[in-house]
């Protein structure tokens, strides 16, 4: 569970990028970060993976205040979370499957277990045709699934995705889309920051909104007031996208959330 009280970013030239941000998440939830471009959403994700720190408040993951840890336990926390941010830092000079071992060779896993890993994780974006390929010769949605790969490599409990279809076609979104639905079905929690109403239309989730940096509580008047949420999209889960990875996550992401 994840809980942020009355938290509060300024950067040092003085920019708020949030305001008295309070909210809980739940343990295998799926909830969308929405705002418009400058409303503090990645900000948001970096205080979540402890990247950077609140100015004032708190936020608690799993009952551990990472706001005060010390800086030697932030790696510890950080194996919760698997990051898909906008800047992928895909390796240009690794192949796509040594892409994927390095986050367990980080942690300093067998290398045969790690093959096992690796291979299963790129197996669930359906990348493990490409497993020797460089990721220069990826199509962009490609290498935002090994992104995605390399996430969830480590089994986290909580994937935070920053912005995950933009620039790509809608069939790549939607196979992106029907990946985190399958980790989303075996308890993963997922935070997603987007602008993208395809996520919010097709799964329903919780939205909170964040609008230069105060977290506003969501109607879906309001936003489609605002324009941001077009109510002709399909609600239907299924519509239109392929539902049946599901079966294919049968791992042990998220059950320690
Ligand atoms: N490292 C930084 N130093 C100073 N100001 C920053 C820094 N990072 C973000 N900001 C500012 O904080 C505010 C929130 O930025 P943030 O990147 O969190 O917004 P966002 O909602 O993720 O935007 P986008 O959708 O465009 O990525 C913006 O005004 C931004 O200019």
């Amino acid at each position: 569970m994840i809980t942020a009280n009355v938290v509060c970013k300024r950067y040092p030239e003085g920019i708020e990028a949030l305001r008295d941000v309070s909210f809980t998440i739940d343990a295998g939830e799926m909830v969308f970060i929405t705002g418009h471009s400058g409303a503090g959403k990645t900000t948001l994700f970096r205080l979540l993976a402890a990247i950077e720190r609140p100015t004032s408040g708190s936020i608690v993951v799993n009952g551990q205040n990472i706001s005060a840890l010390r800086r030697s336990a932030i790696p510890y926390l950080r194996r919760n979370f698997g990051l898909v941010f906008q800047d992928q830092k895909l390796l240009f000079d690794r192949s796509v499957l040594n892409n994927v071992l390095l986050p367990l060779a980080i942690i300093g896993m067998t290398p045969k277990e790690a093959l096992r890993r690796a291979n299963a994780a790129l197996d669930k974006v359906g990348l493990l045709d490409r497993a020797n390929a460089n990721p220069v010769a990826l199509s962009g949605g490609e290498q935002q699934r090994l992104a995605i790969a390399r996430a969830v490599v480590n089994r986290p409990a909580i994937l935070l995705i920053d912005e995950p279809t933009a620039n790509l076609d809608s069939a790549s979104a939607a196979a992106i889309l029907d990946i985190f639905r399958a980790f989303h079905q075996v308890g993963v929690t997922l935070i997603i920051a987007t602008h993208d109403p395809l996520w919010m239309a097709h799964f329903g989730s919780r939205r909170l909104h964040l609008e230069h940096g105060h977290l506003q509580e969501y109607t879906e008047e309001r936003l489609a007031e605002a324009g941001e949420y077009p109510h002709d999209l399909p609600h239907d889960p299924a519509n239109g996208l392929n539902t049946n990875k599901g079966a294919e996550v049968n791992e042990d992401h998220g059950k320690k959330a």
